[in-house]
């Protein structure tokens, strides 16, 4: 299909590089004033300013050729209006109505294509582009054509259930669901039924049995992590259910679910959110899902003893995490600050914990923890799916350990005194540590980074801290050992196993808990930490965990590398290639 009714003349140079076999549509149109040729093939949409426009409104000087020209990627344009029906959204300003009306006067034929645009820092912005057109023949087909190829988009949401809880973080949840994230559903053509939570775990069993959830697409939260937490056990455990698999069973092959996640960050931490997106903003998760991107994450099942107890995708901690979460809890009414009164709280502390930790190493994994090999859009070693081949081998390790008389087969295990025991299933990044836990963990990988932090000097520990928040290697200390594994265990020094010596000594406490500080030289160690599981205080300290590889699915495609160039895959080339600056 092509369109030259526009212009009489020849297309110019750079238009005629374009392959014309892959061109759906191309016109002459005015876009601000400005005469462009506007080019669309199945993956791109280009325009460029006609040179006769360009010497127009630059005179002699010869502007560099992409201060004309842009690019968008089909699967980045959001999507495409007759110029009048801008304005008509209820959210937009007077102004914004007045403006758009008198344009639609002034070109009655235009269409606007609203599109993604990259700004600093994984950041998105949704972008409009005016097209006048010579006639309103033209302008329809071009909606149309644009409209044909978003529908071939088959991983695009039509139908969400979003889910907001309105005390997460600073309570702003549902005002930035109305003003940032409503609008741009609905220039989307997406519809969206919405649940304002009442209570702490209404989303999670709302999941679990009420939802109708063959109406939807995708299923998604508002909020923090905890919220996130609420829709990934909802999801989970309404997937098994339905197809039967016990989850209580902790070698049960769990059913990966059919919807995707999507997440705007409206929390205190929003760990899970800048891990996968890199940015904790609203309008760039919003513009993910409404482009409908897919990153395959893991979980980890958590049990006690056979019994179920969560999943977690993030942090599993126990130590110091167990105390900060823990103590934290009790100031919720302090906002996203409380994680910092609480760490300094618990920092000063300075507990360890005594146990055995147990763990089974990732087989046939491409990476290790300390790689610095971070994961990223696209990334290989998540892509490096278990072959046959491999799960062969990895089926014949599972057997060698089952048919391991103390299923120890395989498995390494460590006895110590801990200040902290952090499982981080993904890197952890978030504003407080842009690298993270664990800064080269894998989001979709099938393992866990487990890192041991023995007992030390409160300085060293210090020390280690400090390097979460800057370029240095938090690894790289000698109380310090990080494992890449497929499942581990713990389980808490016990009480009867503490001799008779050590309860003669009494713990010394150090005001700020009564838990034993490794500064002292008391050994009393029988006290215990909790397991903050991404950020919910697990009922039970002897836990095993077994990741569970690309369970869940979000709408997000893991951080980009860089500004992304447009690439395409077509041989020939439209003319610069650079996404749109506009
Ligand atoms: N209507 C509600 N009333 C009270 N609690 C709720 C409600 N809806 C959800 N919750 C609970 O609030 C807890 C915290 O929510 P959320 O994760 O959104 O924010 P946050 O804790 O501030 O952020 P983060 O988890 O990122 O630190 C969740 O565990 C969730 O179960
Ligand atoms: C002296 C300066 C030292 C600074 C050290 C910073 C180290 C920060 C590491 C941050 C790791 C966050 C992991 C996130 C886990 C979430 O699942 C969980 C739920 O929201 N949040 C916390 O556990 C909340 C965790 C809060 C940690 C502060
Ligand atoms: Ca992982």
């Amino acid at each position: 299909m092509r369109n030259d009714r526009t212009t009489a003349q020849p297309m110019t140079r750079l238009c005629d590089e374009m392959d014309n076999q892959s061109r759906l549509l191309s016109s002459r149109l005015f876009e601000k004033h400005r005469q462009v040729e506007v080019v669309l093939n199945r993956s791109v949409l280009a325009w460029k300013e006609t040179e006769k426009s360009k010497k127009r409104s630059s005179g002699s000087s010869s502007l560099s050729e992409t201060a004309h020209s842009h690019a968008v990627q089909v699967c980045e344009i959001v999507a495409v209006h007759k110029m009048e029906d801008d304005g008509q959204d209820n959210t937009d300003t007077e102004r914004r109505q007045k403006k758009a009306k008198q344009l639609s006067t002034l070109y009655p034929h235009a269409f606007t294509v609203s599109y993604v645009r990259r700004t600093r820092q994984q950041q998105w912005r949704c972008s409009d582009v005016t097209f006048q057109c010579a006639n309103q023949g033209l302008c329809q087909q071009w909606i149309q054509v644009i409209n044909e190829q978003l529908s071939l988009l088959a991983n695009r949401p039509k139908s969400l259930l979003v889910y907001i809880n309105p005390y997460g973080g600073k309570r702003r949840g549902k005002r930035i669901y109305k003003q940032k994230v409503a609008p741009l559903f609905r220039r989307a053509c997406i519809s969206a039924d919405v649940i304002v939570t009442e209570r702490a775990n209404h989303a999670r069993d709302h999941l679990k049995t009420e939802a109708n959830l063959d109406k939807y697409d995708g299923v998604v939260c508002v909020g923090g992590d905890g919220m996130f937490s609420e829709i990934l056990h909802g999801l989970v455990t309404r997937t098994q259910t339905d197809s039967g698999v016990d989850q209580n069973q902790p070698d049960a092959e769990l059913v990966p679910c059919s919807l995707h996640i999507g997440i705007i960050p409206a929390g205190s931490t929003d760990c899970i959110c800048f891990a996968t997106v890199g940015t904790n903003d609203p309008v760039t998760s919003a513009l993910h899902i409404i482009v409908g991107d897919s990153q395959p994450m893991d979980v980890c099942s958590v049990h006690h003893d056979d019994v179920f107890l969560r999943y977690s995708v993030s942090l599993l901690g126990y130590g110091f995490y167990g105390d900060l979460l823990t103590d934290s809890e009790r100031k919720r009414w302090l906002g996203p600050a409380r994680y910092d009164l609480s760490g300094v709280k618990t920092f000063l502390s300075h507990n360890y914990y005594e146990g055995t930790i147990s763990f089974l190493p990732a087989e046939n994994n491409m990476g290790t923890p300390r790689d610095k090999l971070q994961c990223r859009s696209g990334c290989c070693v998540c892509q490096h799916k278990p072959s046959s081949k491999d799960n062969k081998q990895w089926e014949m390790s599972e057997e060698k350990e089952k048919s391991d008389k103390d299923g120890s087969s395989g498995w390494s295990v460590i006895r110590g005194k801990f200040i902290a025991i952090n499982g981080a299933s993904m890197s952890c990044a978030c504003p407080r540590s842009p690298k993270g836990l664990s800064p080269s963990a894998h989001l979709a990988d099938g393992t866990t980074d487990l890192i041991l932090v023995r007992k030390c000097s409160r300085l060293d520990f210090l020390r280690h801290l400090l390097r979460h928040t800057n370029k240095e290697d938090q690894f790289d200390h000698s109380f310090v050992e990080v494992h890449r594994v497929s499942k581990f265990r713990f389980q808490p020094r016990h009480h009867e196993l503490v001799s008779l010596e050590d309860l003669s000594e009494s713990p010394k406490k150090t005001g700020f808990s009564p838990i034993c500080s490794a500064q002292t030289t008391c050994n009393y160690s029988t006290a215990h930490s909790s397991w903050t599981c991404d950020g919910e205080i697990l009922p039970h300290t002897a836990i095993q965990v077994s990741v569970q590889c690309q369970l869940i699915r979000l709408f997000a495609r893991g951080i980009e590398e860089q500004q992304q160039q447009c690439v395409f895959e077509d041989p020939c080339t439209l003319w610069a290639l650079e996404p749109s600056t506009h």
